[in-house]
């Protein structure tokens, strides 16, 4: 029996999530008409003017940012790995995050420092922050996010260590909840060399300094 709220073209995807086509018009369609019916249950009216188009853009705006499903980072990283005999830390720093907490689809948002220190690989720059998007366009926990980034990292480039540390601004915890306007989460998540205090310290104290 065909469920009346069945996803288009689902079918299994990488990375153990469902692959979904996030521009076919029957699945913007449906996603709409479940936000038309939020608007009512919140008390809103959404046939006055302004929120006529509403249902659409959340719909095509949440497509958006979740769009990490479908994004396979171990092939970003592979496809621009180059041999190269350097051998100290390459740090990525002050990578914006944008993410949205699974508990409440709110967004949290910040930053990812990421270092690594190659064993005879070097991966093309971009791709690190690219590989950070692909997991924040998820819905996410910030440790869940930090770990996938390392992982990834170590798993395909295999250096002699990775570092990451993010630090965010959870909108759950300012807009609403504890109301703690202030208040910035930090994680990291470390392999190999960087659990060693001296690399780590080192990778720290470079994240923190700022070019004048
Ligand atoms: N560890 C972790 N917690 C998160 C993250 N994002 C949101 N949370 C927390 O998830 C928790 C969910 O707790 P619940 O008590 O089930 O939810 P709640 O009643 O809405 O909690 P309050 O936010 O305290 O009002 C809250 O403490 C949030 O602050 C995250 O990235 N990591
Ligand atoms: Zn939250």
């Amino acid at each position: 029996m065909k469920n009346e709220d069945e996803i288009p073209d689902r079918d299994e995807g990488i990375n153990g999530y469902q692959k979904i086509d996030r521009y076919n018009p029957e699945l913007i369609s449906n996603l709409s008409a479940h936000y038309h019916d939020v608007l009512k249950q919140i008390g809103e009216n959404p046939e006055r003017e302004g929120l006529l188009k509403t249902p659409e853009r959340i719909a095509k705006a949440m497509l958006y940012l979740t769009h990490g499903y479908e994004l396979d980072a171990k092939e970003i990283l592979n496809s621009a790995m180059f041999k190269e005999e350097y051998s100290q830390m390459v740090i990525v720093k002050d990578i914006e995050v944008y993410s949205m907490c699974e508990h409440h689809m709110l967004p949290f948002f910040g930053k990812a420092h990421i270092a690594y220190i190659p064993n005879g690989y070097v991966v093309g720059l971009s791709k690190i922050p690219r590989i950070v998007d692909v997991f924040a366009r998820r819905l996410q926990v910030q440790e869940r996010l930090t770990n996938e980034i390392r992982d990834c990292i170590q798993e395909t480039l295999q250096p002699i260590g990775v570092g990451v540390v993010i630090e965010c601004r959870h909108l759950c915890m300012s807009m609403r909840g504890v109301q703690k306007q202030n208040s910035v989460t930090t994680t990291s998540a470390f392999t190999g060399e960087f659990l060693k205090e001296k690399t780590r310290t080192e990778f720290l104290n470079l994240i923190s300094s700022r070019l004048s």
